[in-house]
């Protein structure tokens, strides 16, 4: 297979990753013969960029032609059924900086990428997610996958018990720190969304627990479950460009 890749620092205007573990480059290739172009290493606002500044390459996907963006990220569980090394299919999302009023399309709109007013209750795509839960069925995978709520929020430190508790009951099963910024982009420019959160860590609910979050843990579960998730996605891919009515 041949790939193409650019270090972001070689891409004029291109954010930096700061962030361990994210190497900073956009990898073009195919994915089992399907077009792709993957970023390794994405941005948060704990980094310290402005909010349309990390969603920039949504944009410049939106301009490359893609139609269907596909978004990873690690989370700690609010769930209490979930376990660390679950997969949890995005299905919403809270959006605490937006509450807040931090929202990428915060500002004057650009009618060329999308309306002013977009709708976010459609922003995962049903079809990827059912898609997903087949895929994930076929590969032995449904015992440890999830659908559920991902919360945001700007980081980078992380919650606090009575923050996590309180997540929680709103409704939250995992809570992190990027892909809403994202998805809010892509939905309105027209791409469809697909994402999935690897839940790296059971977040702190309990004053008695010894437990305290680390981002070790979040790479190391990153690592165990690097493969399944390859698995997971790529057939995901494959199955988009064998069926017409999502290609
Ligand atoms: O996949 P992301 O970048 O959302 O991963 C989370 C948020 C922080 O980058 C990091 C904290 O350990 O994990
Ligand atoms: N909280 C916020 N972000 C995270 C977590 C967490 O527990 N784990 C991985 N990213």
């Amino acid at each position: 297979m041949r790939i193409v890749a650019f270090d972001y620092r070689d891409i004029p205007n291109f954010p930096q990753s700061t962030v361990h573990g994210h190497a900073g480059r956009l990898v073009f290739g195919t994915l089992k013969g399907r077009p792709c172009v993957c970023m390794q290493g994405r941005f948060h606002l704990y980094e310290g960029y402005p909010i349309q500044k990390i969603t920039m390459p949504m944009r410049i996907f939106k301009l490359l032609g893609v139609e269907t963006v596909i978004l990873t990220n690690a989370a700690g569980g609010l769930n209490q059924d979930y376990k660390v090394g679950d997969i949890m299919i995005i299905k919403d999302h809270l959006n605490m900086p937006g509450f807040a009023g931090n929202n990428p399309l915060a500002g004057p709109n650009n009618e060329r990428f999308g309306v002013r007013f977009p709708c976010m209750s459609d922003a995962y795509d049903r079809e990827l997610q059912q898609l997903a839960l087949d895929v994930g069925s076929e590969l032995g995978y449904s015992d440890f996958l999830r659908e559920g709520v991902y919360c945001v929020l700007g980081g980078p430190s992380f919650e606090t018990i009575a923050e996590c508790r309180m997540l929680h009951k709103l409704g939250a099963d995992a809570v992190g720190m990027s892909t809403v910024h994202e998805v809010i982009v892509a939905r309105h420019c027209g791409m469809r969304v697909f994402a999935l959160s690897l839940i790296t860590n059971e977040a702190v609910m309990d004053y008695d627990s010894e437990e305290k979050a680390n981002h070790e843990e979040v790479l190391q579960t990153g690592k165990q479950r690097a493969e399944q998730l390859e698995r997971l996605v790529s057939t995901v891919v494959t199955r988009i460009e064998h069926n017409n009515n999502f290609a």
